[in-house]
């Protein structure tokens, strides 16, 4: 399972170590997750902070997108370095258009649920994306508890996934640890999100965590 810690719960005063801390445990990528204020009622960093953050790794960025227009972020992300960009079927008519442009851009594109979102919503999609974020919290903070309700969507899309022989990531954001990570692996998931667990305690003590519990089950 990948491992893509979130920056939301870094240390803003020291962002650039935080990153590279994570980097050399061993994140396959670095979460960002964008918030205008609108379409999340919180607001976090925008373009200037992953511009300034690209020169300093080489980690993979996955850009969540919470905005209410994100259409007019893909140029820009993209020019900015990013490498997978995540939007919010809720936050768009277009979603097929959403997706066409993020590829055109040169990024990979995502397709992000809240918890009350059904699939239904984006099955005409799935065969053109590279990955799809299932909300694990409601979207706009950190330290959330995780919602289980949401496991039985995790299984379903596994089992579209599997039965279609799709290829994008399953990937789950919100309330991750060291136990939920595992609930999500054996639904079917991917890649998981973490922000408070990773940055509140020594950070590559808690990747190795995450990766034990996701591995655990496997064996
Ligand atoms: O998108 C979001 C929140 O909206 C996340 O990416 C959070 O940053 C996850 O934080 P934790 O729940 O892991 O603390
Ligand atoms: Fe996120």
């Amino acid at each position: 399972m990948k491992i893509a810690p979130s920056i939301l719960s870094a240390n803003f005063a020291d962002l650039g170590r935080d990153v590279k801390q994570v980097e050399e445990a061993g994140a396959d990528y670095l979460h960002i997750d964008i918030m205008d204020g609108h379409f999340v009622p919180n607001l976090s960093f925008g373009l200037p902070i992953v511009q300034a953050l690209r020169p300093v790794t080489r980690l993979p960025f996955d850009c969540h997108l919470m905005v209410t227009d994100p259409s007019t972020y893909i140029q820009p992300l993209s020019k900015a370095g990013a490498t997978v960009i995540g939007f919010h079927a809720e936050a768009t008519a277009h979603s097929y258009r959403i997706v066409q442009q993020i590829k055109q851009a040169g990024c990979q594109a995502e397709i992000v649920l809240n918890p009350g979102t059904s699939l239904a919503t984006v099955e005409e999609i799935l065969p053109l994306v590279d990955a799809v974020l299932l909300m694990t919290v409601n979207p706009g903070f950190g330290g959330q508890k995780f919602l289980p309700s949401v496991l039985k969507k995790i299984r379903r899309l596994a089992e579209i996934k599997q039965q279609q022989h799709y290829n994008f990531e399953i990937e789950v954001d919100g309330g991750i640890n060291d136990q939920t990570i595992s609930y999500c692996r054996q639904a079917g998931a991917t890649v998981a999100v973490a922000g408070s667990f990773v940055f509140t305690a020594d950070p590559a003590k808690q990747i190795q965590l995450l990766r034990q519990a996701a591995e655990a089950e496997q064996l």
